[in-house]
């Protein structure tokens, strides 16, 4: 295998679809109604997902909402029960290796070949792919200090992932399929994986990024899928999913008028989490629906409260509506 080692490797088989293709307008992921069984249960039941040209779309999810195997089918590595699903408009579960071929993918178990060095690791994959960029990858082992020269059984979780890594951003590839590709990760290396994501952006790549660190895809994302029991919970730009859900509202005051202004609210069936007969501390801080607002803002304003402040919803308080549910 070595013997592929520090130089291009030629590519076996015909491209899959060359650019200029009608398919290279499409978006590079589209998924409609996907049903994935395993014997009787539904994994995934009529998943839609579209990933845009360019963007970096975060698909999040509780364990066990269904993102692996959603990601799975789109490698062509599960076979999709029904729906339709296109990946660089090609169908994976009729040309699966032309799709993995095309893909950067990152699994979330990171199986490499135990008696294999990183470097041959490397080799392999690139091998597989029938392209590759060399310098790209030397850079990168750099970047995130992978040692290439030692066998992968003797080395870390991290050092694993860090294979992956270096593998899926060096690969000449259009678009990017990883599956929480930070776990195990220090939070240097982190730092780097999110360079790197922000500069596979920059050049037009396109990724699918499976995560549950909400900061990661907060800073990285521009659209988010959300995804529950195996069906889309919210689905959208970030910011307008921020837009849309309730908005953080804090007010301080005195606690007489805060009191006041808490039973007022309270009256309009707002609540504030204020307990009956618990003192407000200098500060009244709620959720509310940005369409409620304007009703807020009007009791603030006849309780004489200057001292406000309204901030949009976090990727965390999107997402923790959905766990919260769960929960009950
Ligand atoms: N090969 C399989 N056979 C049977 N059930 C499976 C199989 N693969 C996944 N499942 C089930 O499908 C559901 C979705 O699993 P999946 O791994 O896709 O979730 P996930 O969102 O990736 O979770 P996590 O965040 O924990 O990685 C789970 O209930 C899981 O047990």
């Amino acid at each position: 295998m070595s013997h592929v080692a520090g130089r291009p490797v030629a590519s076996r088989e015909p491209e899959a679809e060359p650019h200029g293709d009608p398919a290279a307008a499409e978006a590079p992921v589209q998924v409609r109604g996907l049903v994935k069984k395993f014997g009787t249960f539904h994994a995934l039941d009529g998943v839609d997902l579209t990933v845009e040209r360019g963007t970096v779309h975060g698909f999040l999810g509780p364990n066990g909402a269904g993102k692996s195997t959603a990601i799975r089918v789109l490698l062509g590595l599960y076979r999709a029960s029904s729906g339709t699903v296109r990946v660089l408009g090609m169908d994976p579960g009729r040309r699966p290796s032309e799709v993995t071929r095309n893909v950067s993918y990152i699994p979330g178990d990171t199986a490499l070949w135990p008696n294999l060095t990183g470097r041959q690791v490397l080799d392999v994959l690139a091998g597989l792919r029938g392209r590759r960029d060399a310098a790209r990858e030397e850079e990168l082992m750099e970047r995130f200090s992978l040692d290439p020269t030692k066998k992968v059984r003797s080395y870390s979780t991290g050092n694993r992932k860090k294979v992956m890594l270096v593998a899926a951003f060096a690969a000449p590839t259009d678009l990017l399929i990883l599956d929480e590709p930070t776990s195990g990760l220090d939070p240097l290396m982190e730092q780097i994986f999110q360079d790197c994501v922000e500069e596979a952006s920059a050049a037009g790549r396109t990724v699918l990024l499976s995560s549950h660190i909400l900061s990661e895809v907060e800073r990285l994302c521009t659209d988010v899928t959300i995804i529950k029991d195996g069906v889309v919970v919210e689905s959208g730009s970030l910011a307008r999913l921020q837009h849309l859900a309730a908005v953080e509202v804090t007010v301080h005051d005195d606690d007489e008028t805060l009191a006041r202004l808490a039973a007022d609210l309270a009256g309009s069936g707002i609540d504030t989490r204020l307990a009956p007969g618990e003192s407000p501390r200098g500060a009244l801080d709620f959720p509310v629906d940005r369409a409620r607002l304007p009703v807020v803002l009007a009791k603030v304003a006849v309780a004489g409260s200057t001292d406000v402040r309204v901030a949009s919803a976090s990727l965390e308080d999107l997402f923790l509506r959905h766990y919260e549910v769960d929960a009950r």
